[in-house]
């Protein structure tokens, strides 16, 4: 049964209401009404009333659930509640996440029969390419994003799982800036690169005389990020010792600087990330597990670069700009892109960057080619190169087709330097992880 047209005209008028854009669609994703919030700011003067909400928004000319995206309205068909989710939108400021939260109206009889969709941007986040410094627009990255835009404005502790160059610290540094402590500072901790010994003083300061050399007091990073952030990078680095302190720190807010007796306040939100199985560590003793849940409250696992399809040449495009650095912007040939897209990239989006870095230095016209990109690297996996087969750009490589850090190492012909910089790691982490592959 269809709600009347007077319930109808009701309905948009009240719409007009609201500050922020609203749309009212059909169970047929069709818009019967956009107020002016939308009309005026998310799309250019083009009528969007009779369209279909998918094809306004993304473009589609299928619902988004068939475009491999969640799509709102079927979870809300089925939920028969109000559903949230995050999605990349056409807008006139370009292309925009936005958290949309759809409502369903239901008729007199209870069936459902109409959406009111709220379309927000993220806070800080315009156009795609700003949101954050973070690039991509894949399923899986979306996917990713939606969680960081949920858990951005609450306190909870994230954790995020990915290998390494996956962009874990760009991405806490997005959650801190679509906080309401993006005012505050987000300060990053390396806690790979701390010896033991100076771990506690560096986290949480020192009093002078504390210990032998400690001439002056120091403020920790702790304070540092008063307000802010605090973001644990490498976490299943930090020593045991300083574990049970930092679980102080969660549970009660307090810590001591080294050499004081005075128990001090800290404000913080505590983002972390490793690229090694924490559980692992847990269970052989390692890690301690109250602090691994007290940390765990939020896991964001990000997405390898390889099972992240287009993105690659998305992200290509815009690495080429900053690796440029002034020089004339070099394009990709199309057997570049090719190999590109195709490539397993087990030092993921840093690895990229260093590539692009490398191929823009070789080349001295204004097109990068295969002869400038280190097609030898997928040489060993018999990966086809624009030559042999169909172009690598034409499929995707699921995770059995990327090698192991291990097969890497082995496979790797050139010097200890070269090869960090083929895994975009710096020759310190290089070391540190061939110390734990060896130790196994
Ligand atoms: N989605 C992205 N968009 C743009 N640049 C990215 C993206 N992801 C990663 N990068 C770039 O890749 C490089 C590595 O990112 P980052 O240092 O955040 O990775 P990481 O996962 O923290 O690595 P590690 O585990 O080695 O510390 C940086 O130069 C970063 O700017």
């Amino acid at each position: 049964m269809a709600v009347d047209q007077a319930s109808l005209a009701e309905l948009v008028s009240f719409l007009e209401t609201f500050p922020e854009p609203h749309i009212l669609c059909d169970r047929d994703y069709r818009i019967l009404a956009a107020n002016a919030a939308y009309r005026a700011n998310w799309v250019d003067q083009i009528e969007v009333v009779g369209r279909k909400c998918f094809e306004v928004s993304h473009r589609y000319t299928v619902p988004c659930d068939q475009a491999g995206e969640s799509c709102p309205l079927q979870r809300s068909l089925q939920s028969g509640r109000r559903e949230r989710v995050l999605h990349l939108h056409y807008t006139s400021r370009g292309e925009s996440f936005e958290n949309i939260e759809l409502s369903p109206i239901r008729d007199a009889s209870g069936a459902i029969v109409y959406y009111v969709e709220k379309l927000e941007p993220l806070p800080g986040a315009s156009s795609l390419g700003d949101v954050q410094g973070l690039i991509g627009r894949s399923p899986a990255f979306v996917k990713m994003m939606e969680l960081v835009a949920r858990v951005a404005p609450s306190d909870a502790s994230v954790l995020l799982q990915g290998e390494s160059g996956t962009g874990k610290e760009l991405v806490a540094n997005a959650i801190h800036q679509l906080s309401r402590r993006a005012k505050h500072p987000f300060v990053a901790v390396d806690c790979s690169g701390l010896p033991e010994t100076l771990f506690e003083s560096a986290l949480f300061g020192h009093e002078r005389g504390a210990f032998t050399g400690a001439t002056t007091r120091t403020t920790g990073l702790v304070e540092a990020a008063s307000g802010g952030t605090l973001f644990l990078d490498e976490l299943g680095d930090i020593p045991l010792s300083i574990q049970v302190k930092l679980l102080r720190l969660l549970e009660t807010g307090t810590y001591r600087r080294v050499g004081s007796p005075e128990l001090r306040k800290a404000e913080v939100r505590v983002v972390s990330a490793t690229h090694r199985p924490l559980t692992d560590m847990v269970s052989e003793g390692l890690f301690r597990q109250d602090l691994f849940y007290r940390l765990n409250i939020f896991p964001i696992h990000l997405p390898p670069l390889r099972q992240r399809g287009h993105d690659v040449l998305l992200l290509a495009e815009t690495l080429l700009d900053r690796v440029s650095g002034g020089r004339l912007r070099s394009r990709l040939s199309a057997e570049a892109a090719a190999w590109l897209r195709g490539y397993h990239y087990p030092g993921n989006v840093r690895e990229l960057r260093n590539i692009l870095e490398r191929a823009c230095l070789l080349c001295d016209g204004d097109e990068i080619h295969l002869q400038h990109l280190p097609v030898e690297l997928a040489a060993a996996r018999s990966l086809p190169t624009s030559s042999d087969g169909p172009p690598p750009a034409t499929r995707d490589f699921p995770d059995s087709h990327s090698l192991s850090f291990e097969e890497v190492v082995r496979d790797f012909k050139g010097s200890r330097k070269a090869l960090a910089s083929h895994l975009g790691l710096s020759e310190r982490t290089l070391y540190r992880r061939l110390k734990t592959v060896d130790g196994q």
